[in-house]
């Protein structure tokens, strides 16, 4: 039978961090950063963790902040934003399928790890793509993505094409309420300008 566990997630995390001014992976809420926060919480649940930096440079501002047991990846195709981390990580996790997070959203919460997981288990071999949505809209950094579709995401980068939308509206995604894998609706939070930390 099918392995229909969920052991792979993984953190974006090569963004620029314009709009913030800084590398939003290295943000500070209560003494630590966003991207001990979001993996500490990923290894109580996943097997396999990893990182998709955009580069070494970048990721050796990480080193002494990530567990060792935390795989380290950078993009093979530089600069073309969170579809390209996924694109990386669909091509180097052991599992059929990841979890992904971006690295600004520190408040994501074990009920929505535990219930995406369950999501995976009941759905997964049904769809390339498990997708929170709220108010009718994808939360597409925040979603179960198949390994199956790693070819299909070369065709888009191959094209120019760099939405994450368009990649949904081009495969079989199940979609789900928000609401229901969490319903203080925290672990969609994320920060993008210096404002949005005032909280
Ligand atoms: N691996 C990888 N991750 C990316 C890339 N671009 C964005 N991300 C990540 O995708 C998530 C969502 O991106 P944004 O909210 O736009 O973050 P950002 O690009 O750092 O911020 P801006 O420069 O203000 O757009 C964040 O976790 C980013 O780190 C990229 O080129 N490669
Ligand atoms: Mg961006």
């Amino acid at each position: 039978m099918k392995n229909r566990e969920l052991k792979s997630a993984v953190v974006l995390c090569g963004g620029m961090g314009r709009r913030m001014g800084s590398d939003k992976g290295l943000l500070v809420m209560d003494g630590r950063t966003f991207i001990e926060i979001i993996t500490d919480r990923l290894l109580e649940y996943f097997s396999e963790v990893a990182v998709v930096f955009r580069d070494s440079s970048q990721a050796c501002n990480y080193r002494d902040l990530l567990d060792s047991s935390i795989r380290v990846l950078t993009d093979e195709v530089p600069g073309v934003g969170p579809l390209g981390g996924i694109f990386t990580a669909l091509g180097r996790i052991s599992g059929s399928a990841a979890l992904f997070l971006p690295c600004d959203s520190p408040l994501v919460t074990l009920e929505f790890l535990l219930n995406m997981k369950d999501a995976f288990r009941v759905m997964g071999d049904r769809c390339d793509a498990i997708v929170p949505c709220r108010d009718g809209l994808p939360e597409p950094l925040h979603s179960i993505y198949s390994v199956k579709i790693r070819d299909h995401i070369k065709g888009l980068l191959a094209k120019n094409e760099r939405r994450v939308r368009v990649l949904l509206d081009s495969i079989e995604s199940c979609r789900l309420d928000a609401i229901s894998l969490d319903p203080t609706l925290r672990s969609f939070r994320n920060f993008n300008r210096p404002e949005d930390l005032r909280i």
